[in-house]
């Protein structure tokens, strides 16, 4: 039987409503970025449960348990539900849990992160008293190999999925990725959600730290956390999420690949999309790279958060 943390629980009794509970903890972002892997580090070795969805299939329940995409502008909730998204939401995490099969709760949608309206109503719908006490966590990924990562996992999905997008998937990545920077110059400057804005993180950081405090909000990067530091990196984000030193850590972080190995993926692009897309993140890197410094010199972002380490550019092949 998993031992929860003591302390974990006492952080998210506070944040329970009659007999629902706002989860404690929020993976916000972003998609292809390893949320599932830290997802199940926090649900598999650290007691944090997701979502109670009453009467999903088997496969749909497992996955709503990660993501209930209640924020994330699938037509879920908006503005004129302001008062009652508390209610409603509160009761996908029961209080009855807390302390028993749960150390505490975590909601895992990635695509929060970039959602438009997801902080806002989320600031709006919590209590005051609630929402100080969220922490929330985001991985970057160097936002070519996130965006592959993306046409891997796009090409396998749904058929809903594939309608809903924009550029065609059943090319090759050089041609989808194309087809994403012809759009990105014609839809300038809103459309954030979309194709290639899916790695302008800067702008995504922005719409969050609008409504909450930057303490709040642990930013890694993904090389950092599932290559280079693994052990280091997981020890800060139990800290950050108020998992005491006597609970065991783990050292591992999974490796979870919704796409599943040996599909035939696309592993490599050629090095002229390479550039094109390189082109189009860079002024955006670094803009990302000079907030986060910032943030770290001005003290506004929690003190234990490590320094961020710079994308490694996306390898790539030349033709000859
Ligand atoms: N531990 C570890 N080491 C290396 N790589 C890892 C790890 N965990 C997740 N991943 C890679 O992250 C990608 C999946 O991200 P997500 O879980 O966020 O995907 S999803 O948005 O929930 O569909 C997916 O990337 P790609 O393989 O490039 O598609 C996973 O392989």
């Amino acid at each position: 039987m998993l031992v929860v943390s003591m302390a974990a629980v006492a952080r998210q009794r506070a944040l329970c409503v009659e007999t629902g509970c706002w989860p404690a903890a929020w993976i916000l972002g972003c998609p292809k970025c390893a949320s599932t892997s830290v997802w199940l580090l926090l649900h598999d070795s650290l007691g944090f449960c997701g979502a109670e969805l009453a009467g999903l299939l088997e496969g749909e329940a497992e996955w709503h348990e990660k993501e209930t995409h209640f924020w994330s502008g699938r037509g879920v909730v908006n503005t004129s539900m302001v008062p009652v998204i508390g209610e409603l939401f509160t009761e996908l995490y029961p209080v009855r849990k807390v302390g028993d099969s749960c150390a505490s709760f975590v909601e895992g949608t990635p695509d929060n992160l970039r959602t438009i309206d997801a902080a806002t109503l989320l600031k709006k719908s919590a209590p005051p008293s609630v929402s100080g006490l969220f922490r929330f966590v985001v991985v970057l990924r160097e936002p070519i190999a996130r965006d592959l990562s993306w046409y891997n996992h796009v090409r396998r999905a749904s058929r809903k999925l594939l309608r809903e997008h924009e550029c065609n998937v059943s090319v090759s990545y050089e041609e989808y990725a194309r087809c994403h920077a012809e759009k990105f110059e014609a839809t300038f400057p809103r459309s954030q959600e979309k194709g290639l804005w899916g790695g302008v993180y800067k702008l995504q950081l922005d719409l969050w730290t609008r409504w909450f405090d930057r303490s709040q909000i642990l930013v890694f990067d993904f090389a950092s956390l599932v290559v280079y530091n693994t052990t280091t990196y997981i020890r800060t984000l139990a800290s950050f999420l108020g998992v005491d030193d006597d609970h065991i850590i783990p050292a591992t972080i999974p490796h979870r690949n919704v796409v599943g190995a040996g599909d035939n993926q696309q592993r490599t692009i050629d090095c002229e999309t390479r550039d094109l897309l390189e082109g189009i993140f860079a002024p955006w890197n670094e803009q990302l790279y000079a907030l986060l410094d910032q943030d770290h010199r001005a003290k506004r972002a929690w003190v234990g958060e490590p320094p961020f380490r710079p994308f490694d550019p996306m390898p790539c092949h030349h033709h000859y």
